[in-house]
C-alpha cells in the first residue's frame, strides 16, 4: 500500500483529501509528557468515508483536532485537501470541513433553529437554504420541533443536532468525532445511508470515528489505530478476506494481538500481497475506492486503471473530479448556497482563488461579526432579567450613592454639663437677647444646630461615663462663672489672664472614633459660636463681626461655600461605576465562550478569536452606553448634580473609561481559563483603584511615592478630567481635562494590544 507523500496547494482538486504522514504529539512536558500520536499515518481519499477504529484514549479526538487545526502536531504532516489546516490555501478552519466534536458543542440556551441559524451566518449561508436544510435533516434525523431549546433534548437528541450542526451546509470535508453514540440502531443506519449518499452522490469526503466496529463496515477505508499509530488501513472486504475472519471486530482484535511487536501498519503493508497494482495507483493518484456492497460510488472506474494508463487515469481523474469538486466548492464558495454568489458561475477554481485570497487577508468578516454580535444578544435576552438588571445595576448604584452619601448626621446626642446653672442657688437659664452679660451658656446653647441633641447632665464624671459608653458623641462643659470670665475676658482683651482664659472657655470632649461626625459636631459648635456672638455683639450696639476669629471665607472661585461631598465624590463615583461595570462585565465574556460550548465549533468554522473578541467589544459597548446614559440621568436630572461645563464631554471621557474598563476585562479574560480566577482578578483590581484613584480621597493627601502609582493607574486622570468639567467647568482645552482623554485612550490601546497578544499567543478550546 503506496501512499503519495508530496503534496502541494495545487492539490486542491486532486490528491487525498486528508493525508498524514509521521504524526508526533504528546501532551504535557517533562515527566508528565504523554505521547498520543507516536508516528501515525492516514491517507483519507476524496469522496471517500473513512472509518476510524480504535479503543478509548487511543488518540482519535488528538487527531481530528489536529485535522481541524485546533491542535498542532510535535512533529510530521498534516496535509487537507493539499495543504496545511490553518492556512489560508487549505480553507480550513472553514465553511470546506464540518466538524462534530465528540463533546455536545450546542449552546443549551439556544433553540435548534437559532443554532443552525448561527452557523447558516457564520457560512453566510442563504436564509432559504438554511431553512431548507433545517427541515430535511430535522426529518432525517428525526429532531423534535426546531423551535426546541437545546437545553431541553436529550442526550441523543442533542448529538443529533450536533450531527445536524456538523453537516448542514454541505461541507466538503465532513470529520465526525463518534456520531452515532446514543443513537439507536434504525437512526444509526438513515445516518450511515445519508453519509454514504453524500460521499457517493455528492463526493464529500468522511472521517468518522466509531465505537461501533462493524457499522464501520460501511466506510470505504478502515483505519485501525491503537496506542497513537495505525494497525491498517484498507477496505473493509480487503481486511476481511485478507485476515480470513467473518467481523471487523475480530480483525481489529487479531491486529492488536500482532500489533504488538514492530509497526503494526508496516506488517500490514508488507502480508497484503493480494492488492492489484491498480489498487495502489488508485491510492497514489487519489482515486476513491468504492467497494462496499451497494454503495459502489458509480462515477468511477476502477477496471480501466491499470499501471500504463496512470497518466490517462489522472487525466480522467481530474475530468471526473470537478464534477464532484465543483459541486463541493460550489457549496463551499457560495455559489448556490452562499450569499452575494452568481448562481450561473460554476468555475470553481475562480471562486477557490477568491476564497484563498479573502482567507489571506485576515480581516473580520462582516457576516461572521454580525453572527458573533446576534449571538451575544441572544444570549442576553435569553437571560432577559440578568440583562435589565446589568443595564439598570450601575443607575441603582448611583442612587444609592446620592441617598445614602454627602447628607449630615442627625440626632446627634451631645451631653451638656452646665455648671452655671443651679436651681438652689436660683441661677437658671433665662431667654434674654438684650446686651446684658448673663446666663451666656444657655444663650449660646440656643444656636447650637438642632442636629444636635442636648442631653444635660450634672456632673462632668458622668457625662464622660456616657461618653465612654457610646451614648453620647461628647460633652460640652461651661465653668461655674462661665457669664463673668467670658465679661472679663472680653473687656481685658490683650491683657487678659490665662486663669481667665482657661474659665472663660467651653470644652468640648469628643468622642472622635467616627471622623465624620467628629468634624460635623465640631463645625456645628464653632458655627453655633460664631452666630452667638455675633448676636450678642449686634444687641449691644458692636459691629457683629467684632471678637470672632479674623478669618472669612468668601465666595469660592469655583464650585460653593460647603460643597456637598456627594458633588466632590459625583465625578470620581460615575467613572469608578462605569469603568468597573465594563470590567466585570468583560472580564468573564471569554471563559463564559468556552463555557457555552460554541467556541470550538465556531472556531473550526472559520471564526477568529479576533471577531470573537470585536463581536465582544461591540455588545459590551452598546450594554455600556446605555449604562452611562442612565446614571448622567440619575446623577444630572434627578439628583441634580451640577454639572458647570459641558455635558457630553463629561460623557465622551465616561465612555472613553468604560472603554478602558472593557479592554482591562479583556485582558483579564483571556489569560484565565476559569470564571473564578477571571472574578479575582477583576476583583483583585477593585480596591486599589477605588481608594488610590483619588475617587474618596484626594490625591494630594497621599505620601509621594503613592501619588506616582496613583497617576499610573487608568481612572486617575479621567476623574481628573470629569470633576474640572463638573466643578470648574473646563473645556477640552484645558491640561487637566485632555490629560484625561489621552491617558485614556493610551490606556484603551495598551490594553487592547496586550489582549491580542494573549489571544494569538494561546490556543482556546471549551
Ligand atoms: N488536553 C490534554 N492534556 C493531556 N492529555 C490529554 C489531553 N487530551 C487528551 N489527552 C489524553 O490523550 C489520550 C488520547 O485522548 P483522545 O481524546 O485523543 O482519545 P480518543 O481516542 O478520542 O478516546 P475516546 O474514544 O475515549 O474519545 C488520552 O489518554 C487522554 O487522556
Amino acid at each position: 500500500m503506496h501512499i503519495s507523500t508530496h503534496h502541494t496547494g495545487d492539490d486542491w482538486n486532486t490528491g487525498p483529501a486528508v493525508l498524514v504522514r509521521n504524526a508526533i504529539k504528546s501532551y504535557g512536558s517533562g515527566k508528565k509528557r504523554s505521547a498520543v500520536l507516536a508516528g501515525f499515518d492516514m491517507n483519507v481519499q476524496r469522496g471517500t468515508i473513512y472509518g476510524l477504529l480504535g479503543s478509548s484514549g487511543c488518540g482519535k479526538t488528538t487527531l481530528l483536532s489536529c485535522l481541524v487545526g485546533r491542535r498542532s502536531l510535535n512533529s510530521g504532516e498534516v496535509l487537507v485537501f493539499g495543504n496545511k489546516p490553518g492556512t489560508p490555501e487549505s480553507g480550513i478552519p472553514g465553511p470546506r470541513v464540518g466538524y462534530m466534536p465528540q463533546e455536545l458543542a450546542l449552546y443549551g440556551d439556544f433553540t435548534i433553529k437559532e443554532t443552525v441559524q448561527y452557523f447558516g451566518r457564520i457560512y453566510n449561508l442563504r436564509k432559504a437554504f438554511v431553512r431548507e436544510q433545517l427541515e430535511f435533516l430535522c426529518k432525517l434525523l428525526d429532531l423534535p420541533s426546531s423551535d426546541r431549546y437545546v437545553k431541553t433534548l436529550s442526550g441523543g437528541q442533542k448529538r443529533r443536532v450536533s450531527f445536524a450542526v456538523a453537516l448542514f451546509h454541505e461541507p466538503e470535508l465532513l470529520i465526525l468525532d463518534e456520531p452515532t453514540v446514543g443513537v439507536d440502531p434504525l437512526l444509526r443506519r438513515s445516518i450511515w445511508d445519508h453519509l454514504v449518499r453524500q460521499s457517493v452522490d455528492h463526493g464529500k469526503t468522511v472521517i468518522v470515528t466509531t465505537h461501533y466496529i462493524e457499522e464501520a463496515r460501511q466506510a470505504n477505508t478502515i483505519g485501525m489505530m491503537r496506542s497513537g499509530r495505525l494497525l491498517a488501513e484498507e477496505s473493509p472486504e480487503k481486511l476481511l478476506s485478507h485476515y480470513r475472519l467473518s467481523s471487523l471486530e475480530d480483525v481489529f482484535l487479531k491486529l492488536c494481538i500482532e500489533g504488538s511487536g514492530n509497526h503494526p501498519a508496516d506488517q500490514f503493508n508488507e502480508s497484503v500481497s493480494s492488492i492489484t497494482p491498480s489498487d495502489e495507483i488508485n491510492h497514489a493518484i487519489g482515486l476513491p475506492q468504492q467497494s462496499v456492497e451497494g454503495h459502489d460510488n458509480m462515477s468511477f472506474d476502477h477496471n480501466n486503471v491499470s499501471q500504463g494508463n496512470v497518466d490517462q487515469q489522472r487525466h480522467n481523474n481530474n475530468q471526473q473530479l470537478p464534477v464532484i469538486h465543483t459541486d463541493a466548492a460550489n457549496v463551499v464558495n457560495g455559489t448556490a448556497n452562499y450569499k452575494g454568489s452568481d448562481k450561473s458561475t460554476g468555475n470553481a477554481n475562480m471562486v477557490r482563488q477568491k476564497m484563498c485570497r479573502n482567507q489571506i487577508v485576515p480581516m473580520p468578516s462582516l457576516h461572521r461579526l454580525d453572527a458573533l454580535v446576534r449571538k451575544n444578544y441572544l444570549i442576553s435576552f435569553r437571560n432577559i432579567g440578568i440583562f435589565l438588571f446589568i443595564y439598570f445595576l450601575p443607575a441603582f448604584q448611583a442612587t444609592i450613592f446620592n441617598v445614602t452619601l454627602g447628607h449630615e448626621p442627625k440626632n446627634l446626642k451631645m451631653a451638656i454639663v452646665n455648671d452655671e446653672v443651679n436651681s438652689r442657688q436660683g441661677q437658671i437659664c433665662n431667654y434674654t437677647t438684650d446686651c446684658s452679660y448673663s446666663m451666656l451658656s444657655c444663650r449660646y446653647l440656643r444656636y447650637v444646630n438642632k442636629k444636635i441633641i442636648q442631653v444635660p447632665f450634672e456632673n462632668i464624671s458622668d457625662a464622660l461615663e456616657a461618653g465612654k459608653n457610646g451614648h453620647v458623641w461628647g460633652v460640652v462643659h461651661f465653668g461655674h462663672n462661665f457669664t463673668e470670665e467670658f465679661e472679663l475676658r472680653q473687656m481685658e482683651g490683650d491683657s487678659a489672664t490665662m486663669e481667665n482664659i482657661m474659665r472663660s472657655r467651653i470644652s468640648v470632649n469628643m468622642d472622635s472614633s467616627n471622623q465624620q461626625i467628629d468634624v460635623f459636631i465640631e463645625k456645628w459648635l464653632m458655627e453655633a459660636f460664631r452666630d452667638f456672638l455675633q448676636s450678642f455683639m449686634k444687641s449691644c450696639q458692636y459691629e457683629p463681626e467684632a471678637g470672632y476669629i479674623p478669618i472669612v471665607f468668601l465666595d469660592p472661585v469655583y464650585g460653593k461655600k460647603d460643597t456637598p461631598f456627594t458633588e466632590f465624590m459625583a465625578p470620581g463615583l460615575i467613572i469608578s461605576i462605569i469603568y468597573f461595570m465594563a470590567v466585570s462585565l468583560t472580564s468573564g465574556v471569554f471563559v463564559a465562550e468556552r463555557k457555552q460550548g460554541l467556541l470550538d465549533r465556531s472556531l473550526v468554522a472559520g471564526v477568529t478569536m479576533t471577531e470573537i473578541l470585536v463581536g465582544h467589544l461591540f455588545n459590551m459597548f452598546t450594554v455600556i452606553m446605555g449604562q452611562i446614559a442612565f446614571v448622567f440621568v440619575c446623577m444630572l436630572v434627578i439628583f441634580k448634580i451640577p454639572c458647570e461645563g459641558n455635558v457630553a464631554l463629561a460623557v465622551f471621557i465616561t465612555c472613553l473609561q468604560g472603554f478602558v474598563g472593557m479592554c482591562f476585562g479583556l485582558l483579564i479574560t483571556t489569560a484565565c481559563d476559569d470564571e473564578a480566577t477571571a472574578l479575582n482578578f477583576s476583583q483583585a483590581s477593585f480596591i486599589p483603584l477605588l481608594v488610590m484613584g483619588g475617587i474618596c480621597w484626594p490625591i494630594e493627601g497621599m505620601p509621594y511615592y503613592l501619588r506616582y502609582i496613583a497617576y499610573s493607574l487608568p481612572v486617575t486622570y479621567a476623574i481628573e478630567s470629569l470633576r474640572s468639567i463638573f466643578s470648574r467647568g473646563w473645556g477640552i482645552e484645558e491640561l487637566d481635562v485632555y490629560a484625561g482623554i489621552l491617558i485614556s485612550i493610551a490606556w484603551i490601546f495598551a490594553l487592547l494590544i496586550l489582549s491580542l497578544i494573549v489571544v494569538r499567543t494561546r490556543k482556546y478550546s471549551n
